[in-house]
């Protein structure tokens, strides 16, 4: 009898998973009649069927229905000692369901960020940061259902010089299989987003106008869903927009969810026209659940039920975030409010505990505990020649129409010639022209690695997040990306030297033969390529522009001081005897000497005057080396540092936080049971426990109770089938 009643839940469970699974849990307040209506056609028009993975496509064109769950979710971050410094999400269940469109609301950080990256498995890791719960889509846990999602972020990153048009097209070729006509998707999607208006205009930025920031939101969109994605999350699409822009957004994102995707999104506080294109609703306060289930007048009428009725004619999201916000204007008011959401968020736990407890078998993996995983990078579908192709192409474009940023560097080379030309106007043969020349030619090695590293480290860490969102959608490999860089920006790279070389050459009068000028110009080129180099490095480690512009420069000035004009190499202390050799600002200086001084004569004025040139080689410790030696070490340092940024960029993946483990939720309802306490308060317990090494013995003790239960549940799942 004993064993009877301890097995009946299991049985229970075993048929209320599969019943559950198709009638879509949670559903106590739900409005489950969208969810019977037919898809319509789906933007994406063909797509490969990977084994394994969830189709994106039904035979007929619609897209599939992909319904997302999420149990006990809970994100802690701890300090130095391993204590709990913040909850961020406390035990957060809840669904997402096809074909609707889900808002999580709350105020500004309570979480909204946390939860939506946490579905997307894309939460930031962190050492200081534990996550539990569960996340099944279709069922399924994470790990064992591959699923492509379509992330919208809040900031709009794109190559900015490209067309609307050229940017969809040129993700379309990376991204899909051969089959597709490209040019009628890419037009498909332009008119369902509503972008054939601007099709042509640029991206833009903040130096060039180009599209508008509604715009811009909607081109993200765009981008994201030739990722192929099953659910689509926007985190707060709405924000920097004006009322109209944030509305079409929001309309966009309302008929993706009415052609069957699952969207997801985050949002501040929408206006009221905006609210009403909610079908579900989160609410969220300082991390926890104050209301999950249909938005609309359901969600007014629950809160109604519990004694907080929104006025006539009130915006209910500006009703629900009085409700659910904290007031700081006095102690009394903070109390008060603090106490009146502790009570809203208890109501709404007790309600959506009896509802977990009818839904046991969700997900259930046949009580093995699984440990989630978040979103792996696809593999790219197209070769590596296609793909420098491709991605030439978009440099290419990227790099001649940037106007701006050309004319910047153009009138710096121009002007620098002409000043450093004023200055070493018409030098002579004389002994003190010595000094000049060398003066000159390190002002020029310096110039130009500093022209060339300035502006890479200035735009690449922007372009590196972009690079490295779309690797992790598997659009294309490093190795071509970095070739086709190199490729496109090179003869822009070595225009400006070649500039600053025909004018300061001919106004100081260097040696004055064509094939020393023609030289002159190859070597500040090639060190222009190796500071560039450099640049990309800095780029891809530096967190911000302003680090890269910080760190670079200051790598820089090391190599200045080690260039072969201050510091003899001979008289450098041992420590750090290895900087000239590797120093471009040395090489180069070293090469511009050799084609300079080889051959000249100087005028002698004094018995130990330098005669020719190579005696004032010798003097720099620059005789026994070639021009072609120095050449090919500054060649050899602009490959290491292209090696660096290969290596930096990936070995510098995103990385997101994963699960930690936690009972299956069939089992979960069990230890519930056996312990007397709800699924919520095992959950805390064993997820603060995990994030406490202090709390190892609760540990033991609660997992030990989940291990018996385990035990009698595999036992009883059979059972469960047999019973249906
Ligand atoms: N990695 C982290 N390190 C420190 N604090 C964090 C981290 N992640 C989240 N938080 C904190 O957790 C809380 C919730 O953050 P989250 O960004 O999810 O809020 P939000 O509701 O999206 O806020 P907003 O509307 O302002 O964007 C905030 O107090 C935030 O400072």
């Amino acid at each position: 009898m004993d064993q009877l009643v301890r097995h009946a839940p299991a049985v229970l469970a075993a048929g209320l998973a599969v019943v559950t699974l198709r009638a879509f849990p949670f559903s106590w307040t739900g409005d489950d009649d969208s969810l019977q209506t037919a898809p319509s056609k789906a933007i994406i028009t063909e797509l490969e069927d990977e084994t394994g993975d969830l189709e994106v496509e039904n035979e007929d064109g619609s897209v599939k229905p992909v319904h997302v769950q999420w149990r006990h979710i809970s994100c802690v971050l701890m300090d130095k000692s391993e204590n709990v410094k913040k909850q961020v999400l406390k035990g957060i269940s809840g669904e997402a369901k096809p074909g609707r469109l889900l808002a999580i609301m709350g105020p500004s950080g309570s979480g909204k960020t946390s939860l939506i990256n946490v579905l997307a498995g894309q939460l930031p890791a962190s050492n200081r940061m534990r996550l539990t719960g569960h996340l099944f889509i279709n069922g399924l846990p994470v790990r064992n259902a591959k699923r492509t999602v379509a992330y919208v972020r809040q900031e709009d990153l794109f190559f900015s010089q490209l067309t609307v048009r050229e940017t969809l097209a040129l993700a379309a070729e990376l991204q899909l299989p051969k089959n597709v006509d490209k040019e009628k998707y890419v037009d498909d999607l332009l008119k369902r987003l509503g972008l054939a208006g601007c099709a042509d205009t640029i991206v833009g930025d903040k130096k060039v106008r180009g599209i508008s920031g509604g715009e811009k939101k909607r081109l993200s969109i765009a981008c994201e869903l030739i990722a192929s994605p099953s659910i689509i999350f926007a985190d707060e699409p709405t924000t920097g927009l004006d009322a109209f822009q944030a509305e079409q957004v929001m309309e966009t994102l309302r008929q993706l969810a009415l052609d069957g995707h699952t969207v997801i999104c985050s949002i501040h506080q929408p206006r009221g026209s905006i609210y009403a294109k909610f079908d579900d609703l989160i609410l969220l306060s300082n991390g926890s659940l104050v209301y999950m289930g249909p938005a609309g007048e359901k969600a007014l009428k629950y809160f109604e039920h519990i004694g907080y009725k929104c006025p006539e004619h009130e915006n209910p999201a500006e009703f629900f975030a009085d409700l659910i916000s904290i007031d700081y204007s006095s102690p009394e008011r903070e109390e008060i409010t603090h106490k009146k959401l502790e009570q809203v968020v208890k109501i709404f736990k007790s309600q959506m505990a009896e509802a977990l407890n009818g839904l046991e078998g969700i997900g259930d993996t046949g009580g093995v505990i699984v440990k989630s995983s978040s979103l792996k990078p696809n593999r790219p579908r197209i070769g590596w020649w296609k793909q420098f192709r491709i991605l030439l192409r978009r440099a290419w474009l990227q790099a001649t129409r940037d106007g701006p940023t050309n004319k910047v560097r153009g009138m710096m080379s121009v002007s620098s010639a002409l000043i450093f030309g004023s200055i070493f106007w018409r030098m002579g043969l004389l002994q003190t022209s010595i000094q000049d020349r060398l003066g000159l030619l390190q002002v020029a090695a310096v110039n130009t690695a500093m022209a060339a590293l300035t502006k890479t480290v200035n735009v690449f860490p922007k372009e590196r997040t972009i690079i490295q969102q779309e690797r992790t959608k598997g659009s294309y490999d490093l190795v071509p990306y970095l070739l086709s860089k190199l490729v496109a920006e090179a003869p822009i790279s070595a225009a400006f030297p070649l500039a600053f070389g025909c004018l300061v050459y001919p106004m100081t009068r260097l040696h004055p033969s064509l094939s020393r000028f023609l030289r002159f110009s190859g070597i500040i080129t090639v060190e222009s390529f190796a500071a560039s180099a450099m640049g990309l490095t800095v780029g891809s480690i530096a967190p911000s522009v302003e680090a890269a512009s910080a760190l670079g420069p200051s790598i820089m000035t090391v190599f200045i001081v080690f260039g072969g004009y201050y510091v003899n190499e001979q008289n450098t202390p041992i420590i750090f005897r290895w900087l000239p050799k590797v120093s471009m600002i040395r090489w180069a200086f070293q090469a511009l000497c050799i084609n300079e001084f080889r051959g000249l004569k100087f005028i002698k004025e004094k018995s130990f005057d330098v005669k020719t040139g190579e005696e004032a080689l010798d003097r720099l410790s620059f005789g026994n080396t070639t021009l072609r030696e120095a050449i090919v070490q500054e060649g050899r340092i602009a490959l290491f540092w292209y090696y660096l940024t290969y290596f930096f960029l990936k070995r510098n993946k995103p990385k997101y936080q994963e699960f930690e483990a936690l009972p299956q939720p069939s089992a979960l309802a069990q230890c519930s049971r056996a312990t007397g306490m709800s699924e919520e308060e095992f959950t805390d317990g064993i997820a603060k426990a995990i994030n406490s090494r202090a709390e190892e013995d609760e540990v033991r003790e609660r997992t030990s109770t989940l291990a018996s239960v385990k035990e009698d549940e595999v036992e009883l799942s059979d059972e469960g089938k047999n019973a249906l």
